[in-house]
């Protein structure tokens, strides 16, 4: 924690009183009234909350981290074409600097609109483990395959994805941990998937993969294997004796959300890029009925166009109501929770609680806003009402932003960076 062991947050709205809360090292210590004579002065850092709420670090569960830089150049397409005739062949030109600098990017917006930790899928783990230790946010990053059912690809990307777990084993970051990034069933071989499964039970990681997107893809599968994606991969045990976080989760079939209940897969729910690529509503609250963990992603900025989790606890709540035409469904605590224990839950991260022994990742709002009086219901205005525009952010209980002061790194420089590697993206 920079020169201090200690830091003591006074007089903020925890978990619905005002109280303070005590880190040591990582861990939060105590909550509760901390007299000034607990701690050591010299050893610990004070923040003045009053009139500010803590609330646990939001947790973004799927992402693909660097795409900041693709932020606004292909809108208003479906998915395949999207993906085929823009998305792939601007790809093809990325190279580590330039994921460095969209991940900086990215790791600032998250940390400016109060995310702690981020579940990435992409290429250049390299590039992007730089910024994440470097600005110091946490993250879980997968390598991402793609072998498109052909032998040689599977075998070069299989190499890749152990070769990028021993890279981010190595750098012993407590707060960078590694998982697989199999695309998708409609781009990855049967082959490549029962070899994921071995290597995840090897390592003890998680998967992270994209299922059942878009009725297109399903269409692929189905034509390809005679079953739904979810069956499909339950078919050669894909789902047993590992974690595994699916995005998106839009088209469903009854047999398919019994098979993700018996086998605990969490869901990261992306309704703004599903809503952007015209790709659906995810069953979300049939999800929850049937005790399925489910968890909030904003997809890369490609698709969304931002990283403001908040935006995707807002719309959670409000776009079931509205396809259920029930407005006690998806209530606020839950799509709060969404983003919070549920996240953690999901990536088997102690956090997303504010809770004595929990990691401290913690964000600090300012309450003297205008969207967020009278200071009453304060959870249904950081649902409801506000804007994603934090004040302080702690992760692994260092003081990454103080006062929407950006600590480690130089806002301005990560700006210029960005620009310059989006130019040698399009030309
Ligand atoms: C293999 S790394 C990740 C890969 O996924 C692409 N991608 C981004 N958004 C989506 C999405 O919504 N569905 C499917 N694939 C997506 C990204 O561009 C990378 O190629
Ligand atoms: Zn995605």
């Amino acid at each position: 924690m920079g020169d201090f062991t200690y830091c003591l947050i006074k007089n903020a709205v925890i978990n619905g009183k005002k109280q303070d809360l005590l880190i040591e090292k990582n861990t939060i210590k105590k909550i509760g009234n901390i007299e000034n004579n607990e701690i050591d002065k010299e050893e610990t850092k004070i923040i003045n909350a009053e009139n500010k709420i803590a609330i646990p670090g939001l947790i973004n569960t799927h992402t693909h981290i660097p795409m900041t830089l693709f932020r606004g150049v292909a809108d208003d397409l479906p998915l395949m074409e999207w993906l085929n005739n823009y998305i792939w062949p601007m790809e093809a030109k990325l190279n580590k600097d330039i994921v460095y600098a969209g991940t900086l990017l990215g790791c600032l917006e998250m940390i400016k609109s109060g995310t702690t930790t981020f579940n990435d899928m992409y290429f250049f783990l390299d590039g992007i483990a730089k910024a994440v230790d470097e600005i110091g946010i946490r993250a879980v990053l997968s390598y991402g395959m793609i072998d498109l059912f052909d032998e040689e690809k599977r075998e070069k990307e299989l190499k890749n994805a152990e070769e990028n777990i021993k890279m981010i084993k190595k750098l012993d970051n407590n707060r960078i941990k590694v998982a697989l990034g199999p695309h998708a069933p409609y781009t990855c071989s049967k082959e490549l998937l029962m070899e994921v499964h071995e290597m995840a039970k090897k390592y003890n990681i998680p998967i992270h993969i994209h299922m059942n997107e878009t009725l297109d893809e399903i269409k692929m599968v189905k034509e390809k294997t005679g079953m739904r994606p979810f069956e499909y991969l339950n078919s050669f045990g894909f789902f047993d004796d590992v974690n595994v976080i699916a995005a998106h989760c839009v088209h469903l079939s009854d047999e398919e959300i019994k098979i993700m209940k018996e086998k605990n897969i969490n869901v990261s729910h992306n309704p703004i890029s599903n809503l952007k690529l015209a790709s659906g509503i995810a069953p979300v609250p049939k999800l929850v009925e049937n005790g399925i963990n489910v968890t909030l992603g904003t997809d890369g900025c490609g698709s969304n166009n931002n990283l403001n989790l908040f935006e995707e606890i807002k719309i959670s709540s409000l776009l079931h109501k509205g396809t259920t035409l029930n407005p006690t469904i998806i209530n606020a605590k839950q799509s709060f929770e969404f983003a919070t224990k549920n996240g953690a839950k999901a990536l088997g991260l102690k956090c997303g609680e504010l809770k004595e022994g929990y990691l401290a990742d913690i964000v600090l709002i300012d309450l003297n806003k205008p969207f967020l009086i009278p200071k009453e219901n304060i959870y249904s205005h950081l649902v409801y009402s506000f804007n994603g525009n934090v004040d302080t952010v702690i992760i692994d209980g260092n003081v990454v932003m103080e006062n929407g002061k950006i600590v480690n790194v130089d806002e301005e420089e990560i700006y210029e960076k960005a620009e310059k590697a989006y130019y040698k993206l399009i030309n």
